[in-house]
Formats: structure tokens, C-alpha cells, sequence
């Protein structure tokens, strides 16, 4: 039956056969997977097991009765089942039942971004030579169909610039700090509604957007990229202060993942920054997440919806098994490794918290100056303690290394109560 993926499901089709489909990790999506299969009932998908550690403790009466419940991954991947729905996440041990699976000729989905992000390349040259198929449309935005959007919907364009918001959590967690929440509480909310990583320094530091960045990259402008040189900061310094000098600027904040072909290398960053109230990723709010393709031939498109939580993440699972259970297949959209480097050229906004006394702004000023950046506006918002003074320079454009630069002579300078926070404001570049 290994002729060619296409045409195996064709004759299962016509024996009126159904794909089996089992599911690894009972958690926030594994569960809402099964509820959607178990309210849909979708033709020609049948779920026939279930896997977890430690199984008991997951089992529930809404699942059919005929679904087996087993804490042995090797009873599923020895099985007669088609498609393994891999809902573990994590490199480990998820990585080797998703190869193991695919070895054996079941074909995978998978939501698990910092597996597909590390190994895509790999794995989805396994599912191939195997007849099989490897889907992960969860894996960036939840539920909106911007894997698929960009593998088919796009894959007649040259995409050379993605920009977004990529990560539930931290949109949950900056559009609420805005409204004038505190982020610990907040980020244990997300945590409770099941958006956040199991470890959510995944998602603070900036790590769960940046894999996501690497799997648009490679499907959009077609650029593998090393994901560890990517450029990557964590929203935990912004303050509810930044929100108030942000707003004086026009703007607010969100973090924003971005990757822009230039001259053979791809500019890549993944940082909080000052967007400006007029654009439409200043207006997202909670678990939504935007991603902007722009095009050489079409001009941007846009996709936005619900990028995290169980029930939005499991309508991208169940409509890629639906997919395989009509014998769709992902186009073949070759990749090759590209360059990466962080120097878009913006204005930045830099928030300096010192022990207030003369000759500070000339300081700043002139390690600046060496750089041969310019100071576009200094703002200063009166009742502050002197000995703990926060103020907001923002520069004209500049490159990225150039600002670090300035900015580790400036870190010398005794008077700096904290680091000082650099956010570039997202305008066109120049
Ligand atoms: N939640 C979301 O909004 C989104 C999640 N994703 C991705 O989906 C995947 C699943 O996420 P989510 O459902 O939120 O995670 P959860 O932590 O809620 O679920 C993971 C499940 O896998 C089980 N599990 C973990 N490790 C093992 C192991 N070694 N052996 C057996 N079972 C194990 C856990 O069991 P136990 O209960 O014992 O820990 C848990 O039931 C991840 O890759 C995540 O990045 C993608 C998009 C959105
Ligand atoms: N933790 C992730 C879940 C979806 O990918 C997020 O918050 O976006």
C-alpha cells in the first residue's frame, strides 16, 4: 500500500475505511481535540485512542467508550493507526515519537512549534520519503489558518516580509497591562486559561515567538534560520510607565516578531515594542494574534484570530486531519539557510530609571553621539522620586548595533538605577 500517500487514502476511501487517529497528551489542546472530534463528528476520522502519563488521572466520560486509554506510547505507535496527533510538546520525548511515528508510515500532526521550529526541515524530509504527511498549522497563531494560508494560499507569491504578533501570552499580558493590570497577575491568568507554555518563560522571554518566526521564515520567504541567532527580548522589563510615556508617543505596546528579506539575509527580531495606535496590531487584544505577509507581486495580506487557548488551537488540529483524511498535501516549498542579522534601521525608544543629578542627559547624549545617533525627544513626567528618576529619550533611525553600543557606555555610567529599556518604534523603516 506504499505507492504514494494520494493514492493509498484513495482506496481506503472507496473501502469506506476510516482514518485512525490517536492522540498524544490529554492536556489544554489534546482534550479540546477531542471534544471538537467528539461534537463535529467529522466523516472519515475516527479516534481510537489516547495517550498520557499517568492516563487515569485524565480519563473522562465524554469521550466515546470505545477510545483506549493507555500511559504506553509504544502500544499507539505499533498500532494499526494512520495519523498521530502529538499534543505532548517539547523536544523530548514528543521529538521521538513524532520521528518513530513517521518512521512507521503514520503520517503526524503536530502543535509543537519549538520541535517543528529545531527539526522541520528534517522531519518533514522523513514524512516524505515515508508517503507520509507531516502538518502542524497549530503550530503558529492557534487557530488561524496562517500555515496553510501561506503554504497554499501564497505559495504563487514571492512573501518577503512577515510581521506580527505571535504569542497569546504576551499580547494577554501587554493589552492588559495597558488597561493598567500588574504582570504577575496577569500572566498567572494565562497560565490558569491554559494559553501560556508549560514553562511560560517560553513564552515571556520572547522563545515561543521566535520558533514561530523560524517556521514562517521557512515557509514564507523560504529562509532556514538558526534559530538561536535570532534577536530575542523578553517583555518582563516593560513597567506600567512605558505604557504612559508609549501613549504620550501615539503609541502602545505589543510584542512584535518580525523577518524581512534584505540583500540576501533575512533581518529577523523578536522584541516589545512601541507600536503606534493607528496600526491595526496596536488594536489586538487577549490571546489574538496578527501576521502580516507582504508580497512582491500581491501586496500585504493579513490573518488575525485566536492564537492560543485550547478550543482555537484544536480547530487547527482538526482541520489538518481533515486535510490527510481528504488526502491533501502541504506544497513542497523548498527552503535554504539564510544569514540573520537585527539591523533594521528605526527609532527607538530608550527608558533610563537613574539617581537624578547634573550632567546625566550629557552623558547619555554623548555616548550617542559617538554613535552618531541623534536624540529625537526627551520626556520627563514630574512626581518621581529623585533618587529613582525614570525619563524617555527616543533617536532618530538607527541601526541596532550601533544604539547596543551607545548603550554599554551609557551602563557605565554610575548613576543608572536599573538597565536602561531600548524598544524600537514599528514605523517604516527611513
Ligand atoms: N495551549 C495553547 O494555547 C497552545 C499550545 N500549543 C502547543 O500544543 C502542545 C500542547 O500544549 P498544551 O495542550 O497547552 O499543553 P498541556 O501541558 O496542557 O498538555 C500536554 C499534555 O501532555 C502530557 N505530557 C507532557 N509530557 C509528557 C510525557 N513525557 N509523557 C506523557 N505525557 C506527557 C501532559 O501530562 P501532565 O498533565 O501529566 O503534565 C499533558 O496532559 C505544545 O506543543 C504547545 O506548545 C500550540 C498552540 C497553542
Ligand atoms: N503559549 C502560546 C500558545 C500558542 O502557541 C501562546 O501564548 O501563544
Amino acid at each position: 500500500m506504499k505507492q504514494g500517500f494520494g493514492l493509498h487514502f484513495y482506496f481506503r476511501r472507496i473501502k469506506r475505511l476510516r482514518i485512525k487517529a490517536a492522540i498524544l497528551g490529554f492536556g489544554t489542546v489534546g482534550s479540546s481535540v477531542a471534544r471538537i472530534l467528539g461534537d463535529l463528528k467529522p466523516e472519515g476520522v475516527e479516534l481510537v485512542s489516547i495517550f498520557n502519563r499517568d492516563v487515569e488521572r485524565k480519563r473522562v466520560d465524554w469521550v466515546p467508550s470505545q477510545v483506549r486509554w493507555t500511559s504506553d506510547v509504544k502500544e499507539i505507535l505499533a498500532s494499526d493507526v494512520d495519523v498521530v496527533i502529538e499534543l505532548v510538546g517539547g523536544l523530548e520525548p514528543a521529538g521521538t515519537w513524532v520521528r518513530e511515528a513517521l518512521t512507521a508510515g503514520k503520517s503526524v500532526i503536530t502543535a509543537n512549534k519549538k520541535l517543528i521550529a529545531q527539526d522541520g526541515v528534517a522531519l518533514d524530509r522523513l514524512a516524505r520519503s515515508k508517503g507520509a504527511s507531516l502538518l502542524y498549522g497549530a503550530a503558529v497563531a492557534g487557530g488561524i489558518p496562517v500555515i496553510p494560508g501561506l503554504n497554499q494560499g501564497l505559495a504563487g507569491e514571492k512573501v518577503e516580509r512577515i510581521e506580527g504578533i505571535l504569542n497569546g501570552t504576551c499580547n494577554f499580558i501587554l493589552s492588559k497591562m495597558e488597561q493598567g493590570a500588574e504582570f504577575a497577575p496577569v500572566l498567572a491568568e494565562a497560565q490558569a486559561l491554559g494559553y501560556a507554555e508549560a514553562d511560560p518563560t517560553e513564552d515571556v522571554a520572547g522563545y515561543d515567538a521566535r520558533a514561530k518566526l523560524v517556521i514562517l521564515s521557512r515557509i514564507a520567504l523560504r529562509a532556514d534560520l538558526a534559530i538561536e541567532e535570532i534577536d530575542c527580548r523578553p517583555i518582563t522589563p516593560v513597567a506600567a510607565i512605558d505604557f504612559d510615556y508609549a501613549k504620550d508617543l501615539g503609541c502602545t505596546i505589543r510584542q512584535i516578531s518580525r523577518a524581512e528579506l534584505r540583500n540576501g539575509k533575512v533581518l529577523a527580531t523578536v522584541a516589545p515594542m512601541l507600536v503606534p495606535k493607528g496600526s491595526p496590531l496596536a488594536w489586538s487584544r487577549g490571546t489574538e494574534n496578527m501576521v502580516l505577509a507582504g508580497g512582491k507581486y500581491g501586496g500585504d495580506v493579513v490573518f488575525s484570530g485566536h492564537g492560543a487557548g485550547g478550543h482555537p488551537t484544536a480547530v487547527a488540529v482538526v482541520s489538518d486531519l481533515l486535510a490527510i483524511a481528504h488526502g491533501s498535501r502541504a506544497v513542497d516549498l523548498p527552503s535554504q539557510k539564510t544569514p540573520v542579522s537585527a539591523d533594521f534601521l528605526l527609532r527607538h525608544y530608550i527608558r533610563f530609571v537613574v539617581d537624578d543629578r547634573p550632567g546625566i542627559v550629557a552623558g547619555i547624549a554623548g555616548a550617542l553621539a559617538e554613535q552618531d545617533i541623534n536624540i529625537n525627544v526627551i520626556l520627563q513626567k514630574s512626581g518621581h522620586d529623585k533618587v529613582s528618576m525614570p525619563f524617555v529619550v527616543t533617536v532618530e533611525p538607527c541601526p541596532v548595533s550601533a544604539l547596543r553600543r551607545a548603550l554599554a557606555k551609557v551602563a557605565e555610567m554610575d548613576c543608572l538605577r536599573q538597565p536602561p529599556l531600548d524598544l524600537q518604534i514599528l514605523e517604516p523603516e527611513g
